[in-house]
């Protein structure tokens, strides 16, 4: 499938659009460039987890992801975002935050189109780790919702946001017309400074509403919710715990994988 998927869009790509990203020079997730190795320990979900119905379809799952589960995402990112091809940011995010893409390659102009970023790079494959959190995550809100389709995640967007950083309202809306239409849904992990997700159903034109994203929090949002408008706002310095920290050395900001069924 992913090969397929290279496979056209590498015949259709023969120039480098004008629109390429501004910087694509290796980024490190972590203050002093050391990778800790975990012992293991607690895997998600955390015993503390706790959650809260946004909505038809929409979830969150307050302190899911186990602290080893949260330092273990952060080594993982941290391989890859530090390399060519890592973390890159666009014009239009003012440095407020960075990207990168496992499975297939995101870009906020162009959606799904491209395969190369400027340097030739093809995005790695989603880690079995992400998928396999994603899909329980699922599965466990499916036990509170009875409206959540199931999905597989083929994509995953992460995003480092500074903590000056904020996404402006928006839908996701680059998917597949099958995955939208089946309302197959993003599930958003966050690691790091509290943030706070905005969000509003598309038929409540002006009612904004507001949900705080912890370190470790999953929030889901597909059925009925899947085109919602939403946006991040006041990333700050606010931390729920500092363990996080201490044991990833992790840069201060909010790291946020965002996954998706093409
Ligand atoms: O950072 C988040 O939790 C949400 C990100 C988001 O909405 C997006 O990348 O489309
Ligand atoms: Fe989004």
């Amino acid at each position: 499938m992913q090969d397929a998927f290279h496979g056209s869009l590498l015949r259709e790509c023969h120039c480098f659009p004008s629109n390429w990203p501004t910087e694509t020079v290796p980024y490190s997730l972590l203050e002093d460039w050391r990778i800790i190795k975990q012992p293991p320990g607690e895997r998600t979900p955390s015993k503390l987890s706790t959650y809260e119905i946004l909505g038809p379809g929409m979830i969150i799952l307050k302190n899911y992801v186990s602290l080893t589960d949260q330092v273990d995402i952060v080594n993982i990112c941290e391989k890859w975002a530090a390399g060519p091809g890592g973390f890159y940011m666009y014009k239009s995010d003012e440095d407020r935050r960075r990207q990168m893409c496992f499975g297939r390659n995101w870009e906020p102009e162009t959606g799904y189109r491209n395969c190369y970023r400027s340097n030739g790079f093809k995005p790695p494959p989603v880690p079995h780790e992400f998928i396999s959190l994603a899909e329980a995550a699922i599965k466990d809100a499916q036990l509170y919702l009875d409206d959540l389709p199931s999905m597989y995640p083929d994509t995953c967007l992460v995003s480092f946001y500074y903590t000056n950083g904020r996404l402006g309202l928006h839908q996701d809306c680059d998917e597949s017309s099958d995955s939208l239409r089946r309302g197959l849904p993003v599930v958003s992990i966050s690691i790091g400074t509290t943030a706070i997700f905005v969000y509003r159903r598309t038929e409540h034109k002006r009612k904004l509403k507001n949900v705080w994203l912890d370190s470790g929090d999953v929030l889901i949002f597909g059925g009925k919710s899947r085109h919602i408008y939403h946006g991040v706002e006041h990333v700050g310095c606010n931390i729920f715990s500092d363990d996080l920290y201490l044991e990833s050395k992790m840069r201060l900001g909010r790291l946020s994988l965002t996954l998706r069924q093409f």
